[in-house]
């Protein structure tokens, strides 16, 4: 643990919050900042997150803010939490608002949705390459670590110290923060594994079993490593905690709101119904168009990532996309 920051958290919905708590308990100073003044107001009224983190009490040292003016100013540290399609908006608000070397860290899980690129590379256009960037990605849901169940994530940066110094904020005897220096690596992990996540939940939801979620979840991981290679990640990324440990997090537990949604769709359900029912951010939707696009343009062959993106955007049915991944010919395994 490390000696105590003033942390703006940027994004109030369940992972922001969650954060949050982690690191008023690890005795920092937090100011969540939302960009909608209803939430904020509910949760300095009810003194806790009900819409998006209900049953967890918001401890003194969080101050909920709908200014980010008030959040910044002062800050050691800027963690956003805001998702995808969001992030760019937000992060365009920051140059202005902090000191030109001060250090960027975000838990966002996606690409941004309208170019597919990398959320570091979205940083890069908006603050340049100069800047401390890092990223807080890996097996994570936001219940279980505001319940202070043992967690271990990955934390990787441009420059070893500032993952260092976002890893020390965060880790705590409950919530194990390893660095790496693979920033490519891990992003495309966190925003890949969201779409492998819909088609195991639409193979549960059909009544698949136990080997067709294993079968899925390893040659997704071959998808996950043939598209995170091509785009310059580190092989060995893979077989970590954003990886392998993320994939197997989200395919395999309903807490996952991406797996929700492949089961929704197994039942029959339209996109836009699913979402209304989850109510929550559901990453793998854009980023299963961006995914399609970017391996079009690799020529990478993801077969699974590409059934869900038919089932979402061409009105492929949940059956249709089995049958046509089972009625591929064999291949070698490896290579
Ligand atoms: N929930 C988890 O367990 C978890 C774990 C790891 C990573 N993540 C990632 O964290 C990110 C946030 O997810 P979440 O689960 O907290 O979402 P959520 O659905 O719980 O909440 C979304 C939040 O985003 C805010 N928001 C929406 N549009 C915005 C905008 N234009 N500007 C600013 N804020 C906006 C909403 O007000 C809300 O507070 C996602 O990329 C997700 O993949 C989530
Ligand atoms: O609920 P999901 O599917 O967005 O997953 C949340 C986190 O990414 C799990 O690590």
């Amino acid at each position: 643990m490390s000696a105590s920051a003033t942390v703006a958290v940027l994004g109030a919905g369940s992972w922001g919050t969650a954060l949050s708590l982690l690191l008023c308990r690890n005795g920092h100073q937090v100011r969540l900042w939302s960009h909608d003044a209803a939430q904020i107001d509910a949760l300095q009224r009810d003194g806790e997150n009900r819409q998006f983190l209900p049953g967890f009490p918001l401890p003194p040292a969080l101050t909920p803010t709908t200014s980010l003016d008030a959040a910044l100013a002062g800050a050691t540290d800027c963690l956003l939490v805001v998702p995808s399609h969001a992030f760019r908006q937000v992060l365009t608000l920051l140059p202005e608002r902090l000191p030109n070397d001060s250090g960027i860290a975000w838990a966002t899980k996606g690409l941004e949705p309208k170019t597919g690129q990398l959320l570091h590379r979205v940083a890069h256009d908006v603050l340049g390459v100069n800047r401390p960037l890092a990223v807080v990605s890996g097996p994570s849901f936001a219940l279980e670590v505001a319940r202070g169940l043992p967690t271990a994530i990955t934390v990787a940066a441009n420059q070893t110290a500032f993952a260092d110094r976002i890893a020390h904020l965060l880790h705590s005897e409950r919530f194990r923060a390893y660095t790496s220096s693979d920033i490519i690596g891990v992003e495309v992990c966190g925003a890949a594994k969201n779409v492998l996540a819909i088609a195991t939940g639409i193979a549960d939801g059909l009544g698949f079993g136990a080997n067709t979620r294993a079968a899925l979840i390893t040659r997704g991981l071959a998808e996950l490593i043939r598209i995170g290679t091509a785009l310059g990640g580190r092989a060995e990324t893979f077989m970590g905690l954003a990886g392998m440990g993320d994939l197997v997090l989200t395919c395999t537990d309903n807490q996952s709101r991406n797996r929700r949604m492949g089961l929704a769709l197994a039942r029959g359900m339209n996109v836009t119904a699913a979402l209304a029912e989850i109510g929550q951010e559901v990453e793998g939707v854009v980023t299963a168009l961006s995914v399609h696009t970017l391996a079009a343009s690799l020529g990478i062959e993801m077969p699974i990532s590409e059934q869900v993106y038919r089932v979402l955007y061409e009105q492929v049915s949940p059956e249709q996309a089995t049958a046509a991944l089972l009625e591929r010919e064999p291949k070698p395994e490896l290579g």
